[in-house]
């Protein structure tokens, strides 16, 4: 009888704090605060448009057709990269004629335009893209890399996402300006780097050395990065814009093991090959930490809980609860496991010189895109933790740490949104840019570096950036060019942007 009563007590107090916790899960989702109260209100009307006529299009067709390939820094297609300037040259006339632009040229292939605004007490900012593209296995894709096809409403190739589309995009625009009689009031520079894909060391490096070394600092920077996401974020039933406020770090290292060769007929214990295999498989299957909730993603789902279908929202609201949940979601998606965690990727191995011999040595080369709460320092005293074997040796081949977080209430943010909101009319997002960009080397340059591509992207269609089919909507191109026009228009009156921002664009 009492062991019942007791059994009553606990299944009651069990009933009492599930009814708790339910309400306290539809409270929260329900009152969850709005933390873009803004983004349906903000299109502004804007009748000005740069339709891509024939003409725009040959340009951009010709650019993708300019093989700039870069595999190392020492090994990229310079004569084409020479043939993409005298195209840039060729296709923009007003702007190589304008005596209020500048053109400079660092290690001979990177280029620096510098567009003197009429109104010389507004800060300077810049836009950055890049000449090279990483390259292409002609036999894996359905089109030649380098033709430039247009079939079924895109223009396929490599370099048309990542990304002479903003190279272009931005060129176009400023020649449209020009056309139209508009000289820019507020000085901007374009940066065009020639080895973003090998590092950006000689190119986006001399630039940054430019500016520090006259003392010019920028108001904000846009480079490429993350993009508009369709069908991508989980739970978002359209599209969202999302704009990198920061970057992952990167390292990569190379591991080794040596061994005394000999006569594959009388191998004796384990091969260099073998014990490099074995620390290469711990890494890939110990990720390292998911930081889910605690990096800038949070930010990320605090922008677009509200949009979120049902279920989804009642889950992103309530993280307190059903963290630890999302966090194993999230890690088993690529897109979605790189925002919560350095990502460790084994791209090179090599060893063995023949059949018959034991090999002396064994080289692997790890790719690591460090999550903004680690140091390369945390990554490489991690990793010797997982391989825990003294004969595996490592060398660091390059590091970057992770970028410093930029704000979202600045200037050059308010801009992006704008801009990203005139074309898209997607909600717009801050989040954390998974690769790495030239931006890298301009961190000192600027407290707002933002790392955003106007792409329109399904999975699928991302899966062509580094890898087959690359290939642009021809209508995306069109919003990339208009895209950076309004970008243009938009820094020039960004005082009557931030006033009509904090009145919620009743203003506009
Ligand atoms: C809930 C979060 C969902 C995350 C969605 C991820 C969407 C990914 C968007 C853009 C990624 C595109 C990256 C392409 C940039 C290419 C830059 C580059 O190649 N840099 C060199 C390098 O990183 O090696
Ligand atoms: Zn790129
Ligand atoms: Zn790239």
């Amino acid at each position: 009888m009492k062991t019942r009563k007791i059994l009553s007590l606990i299944l009651k107090s069990l009933l009492l704090i599930l009814g708790v916790i339910i309400v306290a899960v539809i409270i929260r989702t329900v009152t969850f605060p709005d933390a873009q109260p803004y983004f349906e209100k903000c299109k502004v009307s804007d009748s000005d448009f740069i339709p891509l006529n024939d003409v725009r299009l040959q340009h951009f067709r010709t650019a993708i057709q300019i093989p700039t390939v870069c595999t190392s820094i020492d090994n990229c297609n310079f004569t084409a990269i020479l043939q993409l300037h005298d195209h840039i040259q060729e296709s923009f006339p007003l702007i190589h004629s304008s005596n209020f632009i500048q053109r400079i040229l660092f290690a001979n292939y990177t280029l620096l335009y510098r567009v003197e605004g009429t109104n010389s007490t507004l800060p300077p900012y810049m836009l950055v893209s890049h000449l090279d593209v990483v390259p292409a296995k002609a036999a894996e894709w359905q089109v030649d890399p380098f033709s430039a096809t247009v079939k079924e409403g895109y223009i396929f190739g490599r370099g048309t996402l990542d990304v002479k589309q903003t190279l272009f995009g931005m060129m176009e625009a400023l020649e449209f300006r020009l056309a139209k009689g508009q000289r820019p009031i507020r000085t901007f520079y374009m940066a065009m780097g020639h080895d973003e894909e090998v590092s950006g060391l000689r190119g986006a490096k001399a630039v940054a050395n430019y500016f520090s070394s006259r003392g010019i600092t920028l108001d904000f920077i846009s480079d490429e990065g993350m993009v508009v996401a369709d069908g991508i974020l989980p739970g978002m039933q359209t599209p969202v814009a999302l704009i990198g406020i920061a970057e992952k770090g990167m390292a990569t290292f190379e591991f080794s093991v040596s061994v005394t060769p000999g006569h594959a007929s009388m191998p004796a214990g384990e091969t260099s090959i073998g014990i490099l295999s074995k620390a290469m498989v711990s890494l890939e299957q110990n990720p390292h930490e998911n930081f889910f909730g605690k990096g800038p993603e949070r930010l990320l789902l605090e922008y677009v809980v509200n949009k979120m279908t049902l279920p989804h929202r009642v889950l992103m609201a309530n993280l307190w609860l059903f963290g630890p949940l999302i966090a194993r979601a999230f890690a088993l998606k690529p897109n979605t496991n790189a925002i919560i965690r350095t990502t460790t990727a084994l791209t090179m191995f090599n060893a063995g010189v023949k059949w018959n011999v034991i090999s002396s040595t064994a080289k692997a080369v790890v790719n690591h895109r460090i999550h903004p709460l680690q140091s390369v320092a945390d990554v490489l005293k991690i990793d010797k933790k997982i391989i825990q074997d003294d004969r595996v040796k490592v060398k660091i081949l390059s590091a970057y740490e992770p970028s410093p977080i930029s704000p979202t209430d600045s200037d050059g943010y308010r801009i992006l949104h704008q801009s990203i909101y005139q074309i898209f009319e997607v909600p717009v997002a801050p989040a954390l840019f998974i690769a790495s960009s030239d931006s890298k080397h301009f961190v000192k340059l600027s407290k707002n570096i933002y790392r955003f591509a106007p792409s329109f992207l399904n999975s699928a269609e991302l899966k062509g950036i580094h890898g087959n089919n690359e290939k642009i909507k021809i209508k995306n191109y069109e919003q990339t060019i208009n895209f950076y026009y309004h970008l243009m228009i938009n820094a020039e009156k960004s005082a009557n942007l931030k006033s009509a921002f904090d009145k919620g664009h009743q203003d506009l």
